[in-house]
């Protein structure tokens, strides 16, 4: 790969991540909104910011470059159909009405940059702008005419590359729709990225990020419950097959459970041939292996989810780590995202520091293991792989 982007693995030596460092979106949850917000607390919004820029040095002390989701909005905006896309996105919900919505359009339209990316992100209550008429009166002051995207510090959903193109994803939740306008922006209108191949967008069926995993060159896993579809995964296998981006495509059902919402909330990968899994689940887990012939989808039947990713990446086995942790402490750091971790490159990863016995017993088989805290981050229920969006990865050589 010569571009300045690329993914062809979970654990390539990492170049290159995009972050979002939590702003004021996160300054909007309140103990009514934070659930329908998906997160599970109202968290301390400096504590956060400092955690989140220590995750960032933590990066950069390793020569991964940090991109910023608000700076490449920021400079995506400079460009004016970029603009009016933004606008007509933020302002298509039905709740507002026609006097309100041109009133916005107006508004939103005459801010810089920065500004609107500002309202994007953070959203706009109904007393921030006077707009008058009739559903300005009839809503509450702090109702919001465009939603808060608390949720854009888990930029591993929003968009994936796969290969060297990149899929803006199709998110689920209805919380985090709008998160996907702004990541196709930043894609269409930022020179960085411009050329870019995308094999994905956010009016297709159901994909999250958090659900795509690169086992290795040319194969993908890919969880099926609470976010990514059974028509999601089926249509990103025909596109990443169309393109020739991988030739396998294992579909992985999980638990529709909170705390299991994405395949890398149970299961991340540590070495070329080694994985994380959450233990309660490790046993059961399965995988429908999906190639094709050039014409259609062939779907072969389960197997143990090691042993059809094995198969896939023609090697022997790949070795799952064992934590041994017992079942309580075990579902205990799951929940702390104790599974999420981010490979550096094979055989090093970042973790939050408050799961203790997951990484102890990484170390003890030879992960290095950067630790990092997480107390207020954790509070959306995401880890070290959900706030990062990997953009260039060094190929793997082969093991
Ligand atoms: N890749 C991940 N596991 N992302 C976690 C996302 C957490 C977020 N609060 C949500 O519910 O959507």
């Amino acid at each position: 790969m010569t571009e300045a982007y690329g993914i062809d693995s979970e654990v390539g030596p990492l170049r290159t991540v995009m972050l979002h460092r939590p702003g004021n979106e996160l300054r909007r949850l309140t103990p009514r909104n934070n659930d329908k917000l998906l997160f599970d607390g109202i968290p301390w919004v400096g504590r956060a910011q400092d955690e989140h820029d220590a995750f960032a040095q933590a990066l950069r002390d390793r020569d991964v470059e940090v991109l910023y989701l608000g700076e490449l909005l920021t400079e995506a905006l400079n460009d004016s159909g970029a603009r009016a896309a933004a606008v007509q996105g933020a302002i298509e919900d039905l709740r507002l009405g026609d006097t309100l919505r041109e009133y916005l359009r107006t508004a939103l339209a005459s801010l810089d940059p920065a500004a609107l990316a500002e309202a994007l992100m953070a959203g706009v209550r109904n007393d921030e702008v006077r707009a008058g008429g009739l559903v300005t009166s009839l809503l509450a002051d702090e109702d919001f005419l465009i939603d808060p995207l608390p949720n854009l510090l888990f930029t591993r959903d929003s968009s994936v590359w796969i290969s060297d193109s990149v899929a803006v994803t199709s998110l689920a939740m209805p919380a985090r729709v709008r998160e996907t306008q702004l990541t196709e922006l930043i894609y269409k209108y930022h020179p960085r990225f411009a050329g870019a191949d995308k094999v994905y967008d956010h009016t297709l069926e159901h994909v999250e990020g958090g659900d795509v995993l690169a086992l290795g060159p040319g194969v993908l896993a890919v969880g099926v419950g609470e976010r990514t579809t059974p028509a999601g995964v089926e249509r990103l296998a025909r596109r990443v097959f169309a393109k020739g981006l991988a030739h396998t495509v294992l579909a992985v059902p999980i638990a529709q459970q909170r705390a299991t919402m994405h395949l890398d909330t149970v299961c991340t990968m540590v070495d070329v041939d080694a994985v994380l899994m959450y233990p309660n689940m490790a046993e059961e887990m399965r995988a429908l292996a999906v190639t094709t012939d050039g014409e259609e989808l062939h779907v072969a039947e389960p197997e143990p989810f090691l042993v059809a990713a094995a198969k896939a990446l023609g090697i022997d086995t790949l070795r799952r780590i064992d934590t041994g942790l017992d079942p309580v402490t075990a579902e205990r750091e799951q929940w702390d995202d104790g599974n999420n971790t981010l490979a550096l490159a094979p055989r090093v990863c970042i973790a939050y520091e408050r799961t203790v016995e997951t990484n102890a017993r990484l170390e003890e088989s030879g992960i290095e293991v950067i630790r990092i805290s997480g107390s207020e981050l954790g509070s959306g229920r995401g880890g070290p792989r959900c706030m990062s969006c990997p953009v260039l990865r060094d190929p793997l050589t082969t093991p």
